[in-house]
């Protein structure tokens, strides 16, 4: 289907991203509300980040799961480029996070088991997103989370050439100690993202939060500590995630089926609490 600017009723402008500003849209014909992100192909240019453009476009259109934000089309004109997105009406998670200072347990793990479930489908594509932190994810109309910004995305497996900007805190050890081999890595890589995230969610800051140095000296030996007041259960699962040999990092089927998450957020658990509770 082909997509031009006409198309297209714009409405509020919902902020500014990294290379872009997002505005909320309608398509005229259906009245479908979407965002659309307006790209400069100069700003990309200059930021050489082009052949991320174009993975992520590539990525992201053969995406279709409830916690992966949708790309349903692009256009341009002479100078921009145009993302026709998916809107989610509650914005950017890490203001929620930033706002809240930290989450309750029953909510990081609902986040959490969302993010599992959107992981284990860009996985099983072999698409692994290397980029998983807060800044990239939204959070839709009914509080679900939704995967955002695959411009680090890429198909399993990679050897990283393209230097990394932004945040530290996020990567884990083996893309950023320059191994003897080449360093390949594989999506194991959003496992170690996924711990910390959940610490992060958990605790109000990242586990190797520091200066920069210091942050990759402490993520290579895995050197960061659980507060005490979190739950012998999320404090396993972070353990687990955080694991320094990629291969030894709990699969995303074992997350999804891990204690925490169960206590958290089977219905049935809910359920069966809820009823529990009413009978006393
Ligand atoms: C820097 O702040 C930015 C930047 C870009 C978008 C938002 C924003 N986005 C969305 N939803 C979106 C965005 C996309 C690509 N799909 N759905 C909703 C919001 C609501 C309140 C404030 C801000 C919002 C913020």
């Amino acid at each position: 289907k082909q997509y031009h600017l006409g198309m297209f009723e714009i409405g509020k402008p919902l902020g500014k991203g990294k290379f872009g500003r997002v505005y909320l849209a309608r398509e005229r014909a259906s009245g479908f509300v979407c965002a659309l992100k307006v790209l400069h192909k100069s700003e990309l240019q200059q930021g050489k980040v082009e052949k991320q453009v174009r993975r992520e476009i590539e990525i992201q259109s053969n995406l279709a799961h409830p916690h992966c934000l949708r790309l349903y089309g692009h256009f341009h004109d002479s100078k921009r480029i145009f993302l026709i997105l998916e809107f989610a009406g509650k914005g950017e998670l890490y203001k929620h996070l930033r706002k809240a200072g930290k989450f309750p347990e029953w909510q990081a793990a609902q986040y959490i088991a969302q993010m599992a479930s959107a992981l284990k489908y860009l996985h099983k594509k072999h698409v692994m997103h290397r980029d998983i932190k807060p800044e990239n994810i939204l959070v839709g109309i009914h509080g679900e989370i939704k995967i955002s910004d695959f411009g680090w995305s890429v198909h399993a497996p990679n050897n990283r050439r393209n230097t990394m900007c932004g945040t530290l805190d996020y990567l884990p050890p083996e893309m950023i100690k320059p191994g003897r081999e080449e360093n390949w890595y594989t999506e194991k890589v959003d496992l170690w993202s996924l711990g910390v995230l959940t610490y992060e969610f958990l605790v109000g800051e990242a586990p190797f939060e520091d200066t920069p140095v210091m942050t990759q000296r402490r993520i290579a030996k895995c050197d960061m500590s659980i507060p005490p007041n979190l739950s012998p259960e999320a404090r396993d699962l972070i353990k687990r995630l955080l694991v320094l040999d990629p291969e030894k990092r709990i699969s995303l089927e074992d997350v999804e089926t891990h204690p925490w998450i169960i206590k958290h957020c089977v219905k049935g658990e809910r359920a069966y609490n809820r009823a529990s509770f009413e009978k006393k």
